[in-house]
């Protein structure tokens, strides 16, 4: 089981505290992060990912009883989001196998089959530069889910995506309700939240 604590959490930028005593654990499943526009569903993602450093506080991550180190997370850590980018040079599939080759492993097939799985099985070697907006954000989601993470963070992750999309994402969101999963998925849309098994609302701190 894979558990996630975030104690007494805060996130200023200047003399702009977004968040602050923000407490949360979650363990295992889907968890929507709610909140208006520019509430900080993005900015606590970003602490959550280690793309942030928090002000204040503390980020904890468990699997069973052990903690994680941060290198420990990045091998476990999918994370999907528009400020996420990608090459614009680099065709579809030379993105993946770029990943890959950071990751230093050999992920076989599951680039292919990712490719495929989001519905780019056409434009594999189209530039990401070049591909329509939706096709970027599937990308994005084959470039967090071809290492098999059991953690992920979906930042608006059904932005842009037609009804096929939507199905994706909810594909996604099932396959991270199983054992030693877990998923985070920050938005506004209430089709997308309704996917998750809870749902945290960072302007009350509460779950709804
Ligand atoms: N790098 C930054 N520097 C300064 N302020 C920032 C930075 N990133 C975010 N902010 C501010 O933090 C606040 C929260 O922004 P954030 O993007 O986290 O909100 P959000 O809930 O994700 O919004 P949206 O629903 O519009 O995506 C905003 O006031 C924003 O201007």
């Amino acid at each position: 089981m894979i558990t996630l604590q975030l104690t007494d959490l805060k996130k200023s930028f200047g003399p702009n505290t977004v968040f602050e005593h923000l407490d949360l654990t979650h363990s295992q499943g889907p968890l929507g992060i709610a909140g208006s526009n520019g509430s900080g569903k993005s900015t606590l993602l970003q602490c959550i990912g280690g793309l942030l450093p928090p002000t204040n506080g503390t980020i904890t991550w468990k699997e069973q009883s052990e903690v994680l180190s941060s290198g420990a997370i990045q091998q476990r850590l999918g994370y999907a989001a528009p400020y996420i980018n990608l090459y614009d040079e680099l065709s579809c599939l030379e993105n993946l196998s770029f990943l890959a080759n950071v990751r230093l492993q050999d992920y076989g097939s599951n680039i292919e089959e990712w490719l495929q799985k989001v519905g780019l099985g056409g434009v594999v070697d189209q530039p990401f530069g070049k591909i329509s907006t939706g096709q970027r954000q599937r990308l994005r989601l084959a470039a967090a889910l071809f290492h098999q993470p059991n953690i992920l963070l979906l930042d608006e992750p059904g932005s842009n995506l037609d009804k096929s999309g939507e199905q994706l994402v909810k594909e996604i969101a099932l396959q991270f309700s199983g054992d030693n999963k877990l998923l985070i998925l920050a938005s506004n849309n209430n089709q997308e939240l309704n996917l998750c098994q809870k749902v945290y609302s960072i302007e009350t701190q509460a779950f709804l």
